[in-house]
């Protein structure tokens, strides 16, 4: 069976009888693709009998959200599961266990989480989680300082950047986040409601300027290791517990990307708070819960990489050159609020949107989440180059809800 094509789910259980130690011989094993992500396959296998139960993702050689039209590299698979193994490394706990790497069958085999939810689900429910913060901000300040030229033998770095050259996926995101949205693109997708909004970003220079500046910074500036699409989609969560999976977006690039990733999908479910049916005061300490959680993340971020700096710095020179860390962290504040504001736009107007948003089942409250997003999205991306600090962020959304509200 070692050919590449794509599985079916009884093969997946014959797989998952060949691997050693997993489940007995005799097991009963059943077998469900439960993929709902826009690229790949995923198979949950399990044994009733034991409990027992892995996940074994495969990647296609296209994309699945658009079809066989848009090919994509297999090598992906090999890179998820590689970033997958370091990212277990260096914060044990906050990623799945990898049990396997078939490289013909480009095939990952891991830890089932179904005990945690994908925290967009568990967001739109209007849960709460204690340890998320804590943890995603542990999670950026440990892969991306200990994957840079601050935390990392500069050699090693570089072979790293060689091991992590991604340049389809990437590919993805230069077109889909910092190109298309800012155009009449083909590839666009949004309610015929905003097209004054949409049209509203192709002619907005200033704009354009400052995405161009982020994408220029996506395209060349290897500074970290990034997961590359930490969406809340790919972050399994639940009260005790956080699991990033799906890196498959991984390569060298600029780590406010994948902080900005975060925290812009914190704000797309604050936007989507317009659809909520509950009365007001509940939507308002929604809201507050997710403003303070974008907080927490920047704050406990910065705490725990300013920390590392001290304690695992290996650069002589920016280590003891008076004012280094500040100026680096300062351009960190400003990239991740930039990256915020352009992962907020590509998901209202753009070809992958979020749920936050789109089950909004009300055409009125859509239409409201719908400008708020862009309203913050746009905001951020300007005011970019000229924050300061990250309560800024806090009050262009609280400000746009307003402007957008009356
Ligand atoms: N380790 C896992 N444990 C349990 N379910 C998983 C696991 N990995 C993926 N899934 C399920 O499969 C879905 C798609 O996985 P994901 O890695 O996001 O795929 P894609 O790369 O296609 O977006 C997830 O939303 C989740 O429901
Ligand atoms: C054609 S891929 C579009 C979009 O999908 C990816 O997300 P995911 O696979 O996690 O759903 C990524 O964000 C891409 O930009």
């Amino acid at each position: 069976m070692s050919a590449y094509h794509p599985l079916t789910e009884t093969e997946a259980i014959q797989i998952a009888r060949s691997l050693p130690d997993l489940f007995s011989g005799g097991a009963e094993l059943t077998s469900r693709e439960i993929g709902d992500g826009n690229l790949n396959l995923v198979f949950h296998i399990r044994d009733a009998a034991s409990a027992r139960s892995i996940i074994m993702k495969q990647a296609l050689p296209y994309a699945k959200v658009v079809g066989e039209s848009w090919p994509l590299t297999l090598d992906r698979a090999r890179i998820e599961s590689e970033v997958l193994m370091l990212e277990g490394a260096l914060c044990p706990g906050l990623a799945p266990k990898v049990y396997l790497y078939d490289p013909e069958l480009a095939l990952t085999v891991m830890e089932d989480l179904s005990d945690h939810v994908i925290m967009r689900k568990g967001l739109i429910e209007g849960n709460r989680y204690p340890r998320f913060a804590d943890d995603i901000s542990t999670f950026l300040a440990r892969t991306l300082f200990l994957t840079s030229d601050l935390g990392l033998n500069q050699q090693e770095k570089k072979e790293r950047v060689k091991q992590f050259i991604n340049p389809e996926l990437c590919k993805i995101t230069e077109d889909l986040i910092f190109d298309d949205p800012y155009r009449d693109a083909d590839t666009n997708s949004f309610d015929e409601a905003i097209r004054d909004e949409a049209e509203k970003l192709w002619a907005d220079g200033e704009l354009h300027l400052e995405v161009a500046l982020l994408r220029h910074k996506f395209l060349t500036q290897a500074q970290a290791l990034l997961h590359g699409d930490l969406h809340t989609g790919s972050i399994f969560i639940k009260e005790d517990s956080t699991k990033v999976i799906d890196p498959e977006f991984a390569y060298y690039g600029p780590m406010g990307f994948d902080i900005g990733a975060v925290l812009a999908n914190l704000l797309l479910n604050y936007a989507g708070q317009e659809g909520w049916k509950s009365d007001t005061a509940d939507r308002l300490a929604y809201r507050a819960y997710l403003l303070d959680t974008v907080k927490q993340v920047w704050s406990g971020f910065e705490a725990k990489f300013r920390a590392l700096w001290e304690q695992q710095g290996i650069d002589r020179l920016s280590n003891n050159a008076a004012g280094f860390q500040e100026v680096y962290m300062k351009q960190l504040l400003q990239d991740t609020i930039g990256f915020t504001g352009a992962k907020m736009v590509r998901r209202v107007v753009g070809l992958a949107h979020v749920a936050d948003i789109d089950t909004i089942e009300n055409s009125q409250a859509k239409e409201r989440a719908q400008r708020l997003a862009l309203a913050i999205g746009k905001a951020l991306i300007k005011l970019n180059r000229r924050a300061v600090t990250i309560d800024e962020v806090i009050s262009i959304a609280e400000q746009q809800t307003s402007t957008v509200q009356a």
